[in-house]
């Protein structure tokens, strides 16, 4: 049965350091819900948490209405996939599937069905006598999640399962797992850095930098309505632009540093201040115009330094009169692709285009390197 979980409060302490100071989350049931952040920002360690292999310094973990905090890992029915597949490499496919199953009081016909029932939903029952080292990343991968689901647990845990792929076989297997995940019907929780694969498959996201949740919601609400700076730089790419914000009539006025205005009719009431502000324009919110006819105030001026031209769109990087830098994406002209020196007016998509504080944290592009999790090996002990 799978199970709703409830994270309330959580704390997070190696040694004198703390990793994760209050953190609090809820995970419906049968939701592929996802920890994203930065290398180093906690999401092993909260995972590892929740299947019991890391202590618990404050706060309470549930399954449920049940609190799992002194629970131990074996009794609390996780089905666990790691990037290194560990499966076991001298046994066949389905020996390893069928691995699980071998403690629990099942016939022998039982547990050839159920076996049989979880090669056939991640499609290697034709490789069912073959030993893994006969198969690729993407099978063993395949195999791992069977063998974790074979036991019907109530909760998936999976730490970057598809860092080890090439980069085809990883985008082919979001879909095997999130069709998966959906047919099982199990609540799951997927650690990734990958943003691309992270707003694929997930249900929902956390976005975490040093133990913090920064945004926790639907994919689409994370990358339109970011909650902050960092996430609005962290998922996606997006241009940062100087502003002033003025209120007038319960109308917000966005000022830029060369002049041009704009008017924003997203700001929530509650954020109707005047203040110093930082605009977040994804690379296709802003609109460029050409003509140097154009005045001032229309937009903002710049040249083309540079452009990729990638098929459907070629994206342009400008330099902006007020000193700034921006990356643009248009749909490719059939006609030419702007060259260096061209120059263009830009305004904004104000319905998608986003106002923050000038000065709120910010610590942009914080290094998302591919950087190896714990091995499975690492995963008995506590500590
Ligand atoms: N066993 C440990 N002892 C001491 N510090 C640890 C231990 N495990 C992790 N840390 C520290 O806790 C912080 C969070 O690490 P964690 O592995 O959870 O990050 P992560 O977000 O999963 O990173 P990555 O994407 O690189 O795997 C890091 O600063 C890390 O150095």
């Amino acid at each position: 049965m799978s199970v709703g979980i409830s994270i309330k409060h959580a704390v997070k302490r190696y040694g004198q350091n703390t990793v994760i100071p209050d953190l609090s989350l809820e995970i419906q049931n049968g939701k592929l819900f996802t920890l994203l952040g930065p290398s180093g920002c906690g999401k092993t360690t909260l995972l590892r948490m929740i299947a019991g292999f890391n202590s618990i310094e404050g706060g309470t973990f549930s399954f449920n209405d049940r609190i799992i905090n002194d629970m131990d890992p074996g009794k609390r029915n996780i089905g666990m996939v790691f990037q290194n597949y560990a499966i076991f490499p001298n046994m066949s496919v389905r020996k390893n599937v069928e691995f699980g199953l071998k403690h629990r009081s099942l016939s022998k016909e039982e547990i050839k069905q159920e076996t049989d029932r979880f090669l056939n939903l991640v499609h290697v029952d034709q490789y069912a006598d073959r030993m893994p080292d006969r198969l690729s990343g993407g099978q063993q991968q395949r195999v791992a999640l069977a063998r974790a689901l074979v036991i019907k647990p109530d909760v998936l845990l999976m730490d970057e399962p598809l860092s080890n792929l090439d980069a085809k076989l990883r985008v082919e297997m979001r879909t095997v797992i999130k069709n998966i995940q959906r047919d099982v019907g199990i609540t799951t929780v997927y650690v990734t850095h990958d943003q691309e694969e992270a707003m694929a498959i997930s249900d929902e996201i956390a976005i975490m930098k040093a133990g913090v949740i920064h945004h926790c919601g639907k994919p689409k609400d994370i990358y339109q309505r970011p909650a902050d700076l960092f996430v609005a730089t962290f998922i996606g790419k997006s241009n940062l632009l100087k502003a002033k914000l003025f209120v007038t009539n319960g109308r917000c006025r966005v000022e830029f540093l060369n002049g041009y205005e704009a008017e924003f009719s997203n700001i929530r009431k509650e954020e109707h201040r005047e203040r110093e502000a930082t605009v977040s324009a994804r690379p296709e919110e802003l609109l460029v115009h050409f003509g140097e006819s154009a005045q001032p105030k229309d937009g903002i001026r710049g040249i083309v330094s540079d452009s990729m031209f990638l098929g459907l769109n070629t994206h342009y990087f400008v330099d902006l009169e007020t000193g700034e830098k921006v990356e643009i994406i248009q749909e490719s002209r059939i006609d030419s692709i702007l060259p260096p020196g061209s120059p263009v007016l830009l305004t904004l998509n104000t319905m998608k285009a986003n106002v923050f504080d000038a000065d709120s944290t910010l610590s942009l592009m914080d290094g998302v390197e591919n950087v190896a999790g714990p091995a499975a090996s690492d995963q008995a002990g506590r500590n």
